[in-house]
C-alpha cells in the first residue's frame, strides 16, 4: 500500500507538549497559553515556559534570568572564528560555524544527560544574540558590544548591535519578535533538529541541524526573501507589476502562503500591528504601505488565479518591522533563529525524554538489480 504524502503532509510524525496550532482557526500556543496572550512576557520568560513547561515564579524567574544573563558573554575564541569568517556570510552560516565550535569546548562535552542538555540549551539562548551582534560589528569594522545584564534579551540584542540603547518601542518590538518567531510544531527546522536527536547525537550538533534547515528560503529564509522583495518593489506604485511578473514568472511572494494556515498566521496578525506601530514613528519610509498594498494585491490576484487567498505568514511582517528597526537583510533569518532556538532546544529535550529513532521509508521507484 502506498501511504505516501508528498512532503509529509498532515503526517503526525512525533507526540509533543510544546505548542498546539489550530490550522483552520488560526490559533498558535506554547504549552497552553495563547500566543497572543505572550506578548507582555519577556522572551525570558517565554524560554522557560518552553524549556520547562511552565511559565517561572518570581524567584524562578530570577535566577533564570540571573544565568542566562551570566553566560552571554562570548570567549575570545569565538570572537576570533567571528573574525575570520567571511564578511559576506549570510549570518546563518556564521551562527551554524560558531555553536561547532563552541560546541567542542562546552564543560558539558560528551555528557547526554538531562541536565547537561538543560545547561546547554540555556548557554545557547544566552549566546546566540552576542554572536550574531559580534559578527555584524567585526563585518563592520568595529569592535563587538559587551553584554548589558540590565537589559532584557532583545533590547540587550539591539544594544549589542548597534552600540546605543535601543527606544522603548525599538526595545519592545524586538522582544515580540524573538517570542513570536519562538516555537511552531514540528516545522521543518525542528523537525530536523529532532531527527538529529533522535539519533542519541549531542543537542549542539541537533541545534546545528535546525540552523541549516531553518534557512532555506521556503522555511524562514523567506524572511530574507521578503526583506529583498521589499527592497526590489522599492514603492507603491511599483506592488501590481511586481506581483503580476511573480504570477507570470510562477516565482513565489516570500513570506506568503504556509502548509499548516488555511487562514491568516496569528504571528503575522501580531507582526502586522507592530510594524504599523512602527510606522507612525517613521513616517517617511513606507515600508507599511507597500506591505498592505501588496497583501491586498496578492489577495485578489490569488484569488483570481486560483479561487484561493494566499495569506501573509509569520516571516512577512517581521521583515517589514525589520526594515524599521534597520536591520540588515543579512542577519534576518539568523535573528529568527535567536528566538526559534527556545523552541529547538525544548524539542530535543523532549526527543530525548521518550526518544525512539526517527527513520521512515522511502518507495524505490527505479528497478531493482536481479542478476
Ligand atoms: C517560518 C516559515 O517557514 S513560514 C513559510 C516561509 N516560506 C515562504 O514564505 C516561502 C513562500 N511560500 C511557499 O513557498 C509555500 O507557501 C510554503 C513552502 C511555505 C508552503 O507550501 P506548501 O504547503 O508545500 O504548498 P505548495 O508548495 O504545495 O503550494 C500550493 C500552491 O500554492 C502556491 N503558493 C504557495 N505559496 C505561494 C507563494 N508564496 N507565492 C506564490 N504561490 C504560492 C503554489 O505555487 C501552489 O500552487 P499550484 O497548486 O498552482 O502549483
Ligand atoms: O510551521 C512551519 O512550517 C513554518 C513556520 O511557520 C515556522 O516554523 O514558524
Amino acid at each position: 500500500m502506498d501511504n505516501r504524502k508528498k512532503g509529509l503532509e498532515d503526517v503526525i510524525a512525533v507526540e509533543t507538549k510544546i505548542a498546539y496550532i489550530d490550522g483552520i482557526k488560526g490559533i498558535l500556543a506554547y504549552r497552553g497559553i495563547n500566543v497572543a496572550d505572550l506578548m507582555d512576557y519577556s522572551y525570558e520568560e517565554v524560554s522557560h515556559l518552553l524549556l520547562k513547561g511552565y511559565l517561572p515564579d518570581e524567584s524562578e524567574l530570577s535566577d533564570y534570568i540571573t544565568t542566562l544573563r551570566n553566560e552571554r558573554e562570548l570567549d575570545s575564541g569565538v570572537i576570533d572564528i567571528l573574525r575570520i569568517c567571511n564578511k559576506q556570510a549570510d549570518a546563518m552560516d556564521v551562527l551554524r560555524t560558531a555553536v561547532s565550535y563552541i560546541s567542542q569546548y562546552d564543560a558539558d562535552y560528551n555528557d547526554n544527560s538531562v541536565d547537561a542538555n538543560t545547561r546547554k540549551a540555556v548557554k545557547m539562548i544566552a549566546k546566540f544574540p552576542t554572536i550574531v551582534a559580534a559578527f555584524y560589528r567585526i563585518i563592520n569594522g568595529l569592535e563587538p558590544v559587551s553584554p548589558d545584564s540590565e537589559l532584557g534579551h532583545g533590547a540587550n540584542f539591539l544594544y549589542m548591535l548597534k552600540g546605543t540603547r535601543p527606544t522603548e518601542l525599538e526595545a519592545e518590538i524586538m522582544e515580540k519578535d524573538l517570542i513570536l518567531s519562538a516555537e511552531h510544531g514540528l516545522n521543518a527546522s525542528t523537525f530536523a533538529s529532532r531527527i538529529t536527536a533522535s539519533t542519541l547525537s549531542d543537542i549542539h550538533s541537533a541545534i546545528i541541524s535546525g540552523i541549516c534547515t531553518l534557512k532555506g528560503p521556503l522555511h524562514g529564509g523567506a524572511r530574507l526573501g521578503a526583506m529583498n522583495m521589499l527592497d526590489e518593489i522599492g514603492s507603491i506604485d511599483n506592488v501590481e507589476n511586481f506581483v503580476e511578473e511573480c504570477i507570470i514568472a510562477k516565482k513565489r511572494i516570500a513570506g506568503f502562503g504556509h502548509r499548516v494556515y488555511k487562514t491568516y498566521d496569528p504571528r503575522a496578525r501580531v507582526y502586522r500591528n507592530l510594524a504599523k506601530e512602527l510606522s507612525y514613528e517613521d513616517a517617511e519610509n513606507g515600508w507599511y504601505e507597500i506591505a498592505e498594498r501588496l497583501e491586498d494585491v496578492v489577495n485578489r490576484e490569488f484569488v483570481k488565479k486560483s479561487a484561493k487567498i494566499i495569506y501573509p505568514n509569520v516571516d512577512f511582517y517581521a521583515a517589514v518591522a525589520y526594515k524599521y528597526l534597520s536591520i540588515p537583510a543579512q542577519l534576518s533569518t539568523s535573528i529568527f533563529a535567536l528566538g526559534r532556538v527556545a523552541g529547538w532546544t525544548s524539542h530535543c529535550l523532549e526527543q530525548y525524554e521518550d526518544n525512539r529513532l526517527i527513520r521512515p521509508r522511502a518507495k524505490f521507484i527505479w528497478r531493482i538489480y536481479d542478476k
